[in-house]
């Protein structure tokens, strides 16, 4: 059988199932410890102001939502709807739970069929040079800094001020981890394993990169998507949880995109919002640690210290980001595997990288690290558990900061668990993520406007731009807010 046919009979050519259990596990993990990816197709599942464009939302709370059922009957509980506010203040929800379409679309696989899958991930600076205008792209995302929706005009002057101020910092961190970051080099890398993954089970794939805040950014991988003439894409951030300043905000960039263009707007598309309850990506995670906890001299003694990059709590609180209790679920599922290896360790969850004057998630990973050497914990294990590659929080805050601050409490032997990157077990947990969702893939339909579109009226923009700016130079200016931005921002 050749590459296409195999591919075509992964792609259903009948009505998809609905409420099946069976279909559910009839793919190709061999375990059922854990549910699968949550997958919306297509993009219109993220629905603007208050707006209910969600296409499975009846599904979601009844009996076509088969994963839901299984995910709790298997440890989970799940949730089946989430209703977050974004930035723009609006409503949106996100089918958290349901696979399959169930709607009874029909798709006929053909021989011209050609299958894309679009790896979202946030873009590093490559060199010393590029990190403030990364920085002014970080913080001029309405996802990242959520200002109220009054303020909205001030978003691209504080992203230049704020990047302008942080930026000394930031270059001491990418310069002490030589220069800049590995983001791209080891993303591009995942893509290409990712490629042949795919290409051995059969399905082959063109893999693109959509960066949200440095190079390839999402609009160049998404011209080339046109220019390729992918006909079936697959979305898959590489996040293992969701969250809104993340994969949403990715997903608010491409749903922009996509609803302004009548090819991309017809093109099927599977969004995996999150993976992180993988069984492959579980097993992976464990392997991982399990070896570490191998170079301890006294392995059962070791800490396991997870350290998930922090969200200002206010996302979790008032946006209802879905991120800390995925964050939590997900490290319930590791230990569950480790228990079942028979490893035991006493385990902690702490949050890092907080940027800015506001409340991040809590216990803060600094904070916790010292009150675990004043408790008398000899043997560490850091985990980095929200980013699968190398970066500068891993390379920098936690290798060198976090390990100094560790033995410098009393902590005398560290051990740091490295990321995923491209490691084979994970790759082929995506690849087969992938393979899961194409069925699920549907056109997005056309849905309202964003704070982007802010942005579409020149004069606008102008007038918002110079006021900006005269109120950032203000700040600039005053003595009093330096100090305040530089004990608290930087
Ligand atoms: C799941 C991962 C991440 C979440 C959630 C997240 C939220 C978030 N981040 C900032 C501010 C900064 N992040 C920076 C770098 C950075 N952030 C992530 C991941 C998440 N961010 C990664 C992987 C990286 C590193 C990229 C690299 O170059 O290697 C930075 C720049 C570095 C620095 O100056 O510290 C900032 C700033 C906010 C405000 C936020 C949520 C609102
Ligand atoms: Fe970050």
């Amino acid at each position: 059988m050749d590459a296409t046919t195999k591919a075509s009979r992964l792609l259903p050519q009948m009505k998809l199932p609905t409420s099946n259990l069976n279909t559910l596990t009839n793919n190709n993990s061999s375990s059922l410890v854990y549910p699968h990816s949550r997958i919306t197709a297509p993009l219109c599942k993220l629905s603007h102001g208050g707006e209910q464009i969600c296409c499975q939302s009846n599904e979601a709370s009844g009996s076509h939502c088969s994963e839901l059922n299984w995910r709790k009957n298997n440890v989970v509980g799940g949730l089946s709807l989430q209703n977050h506010k974004d930035a723009v203040g609006k409503t949106f929800s996100l089918v958290d739970a349901c696979t399959y379409p169930g709607s009874g679309i029909e798709y006929s696989h053909t021989a011209e069929e050609k299958i894309g899958v679009l790896l979202l991930n946030l873009g590093g600076p490559e060199t010393l040079h590029d990190v403030q205008p990364f920085l002014y792209n970080l913080f001029a995302d309405p996802d990242i800094i959520r200002l109220p929706r009054l303020f909205r005009f001030l978003q691209r002057p504080l992203a230049k001020l704020i990047s302008i101020l942080r930026a000394p910092k930031s270059k001491q961190g990418y310069a002490a981890i030589g220069g800049g970051s590995p983001l791209r080099k080891i993303t591009d890398e995942q893509a290409n394993a990712l490629k042949v993954a795919l290409e051995a089970k059969e399905v082959p794939a063109n893999v693109y990169v959509a960066m949200r805040y440095w190079h390839p950014f999402t609009e160049e991988a998404v011209n080339q998507i046109k220019k390729d003439g992918i006909t079936r894409l697959v979305v898959l951030p590489l996040y293992p949880q969701f969250s809104i300043s993340t994969t949403g905000s990715s997903i608010r960039v491409l749903q922009n995109m996509f609803r302004n263009d009548a090819h991309l707007s017809g093109l099927p598309v599977a969004v995996i919002q999150s993976w992180y309850q993988r069984s492959g990506y579980i097993k992976s995670m464990a392997d991982l640690i399990e070896n570490e906890l191998a170079n301890f001299s006294e392995p059962k003694e070791v800490m396991i210290f997870f350290s998930a990059h922090g969200v200002p709590v206010s996302y979790i609180e008032d946006a209802g980001d879905p991120y800390k209790a995925q964050m939590e679920e997900c490290i319930l599922f590791i230990m569950q595997e480790l228990k079942a290896r028979g490893i035991k360790n006493n385990h902690t969850l702490a949050y890092q990288s907080r940027v800015g004057p506001v409340q991040w998630l809590k216990p803060y990973t600094d904070e916790v690290l010292v009150e675990l050497g004043q408790k008398g914990v000899k043997s560490l294990l850091a985990v980095p558990v929200s980013f699968v590659s190398e970066h500068i929080e891993t390379l920098e805050e936690i290798d060198m900061e976090y390990k100094h601050l560790a033995l410098e409490s009393g902590i005398s032997n560290w051990g740091r668990v490295p990321a995923l990157n491209c490691t084979p077990s994970f790759i082929s947990d995506l690849a087969d993520a992938v393979i899961e969702a194409l069925p699920s893939a549907m056109a997005m339909s056309t849905s309202s406007s964003t704070s982007e579109e802010l942005y579409d009226d020149p004069m606008r923009y102008v007038l918002r731009f110079f006021f900006g700016s005269i109120l950032a130079f203000v700040l600039l200016l005053s003595p009093k807010a330096i100090s305040a931005v530089r004990n608290n921002i930087l």
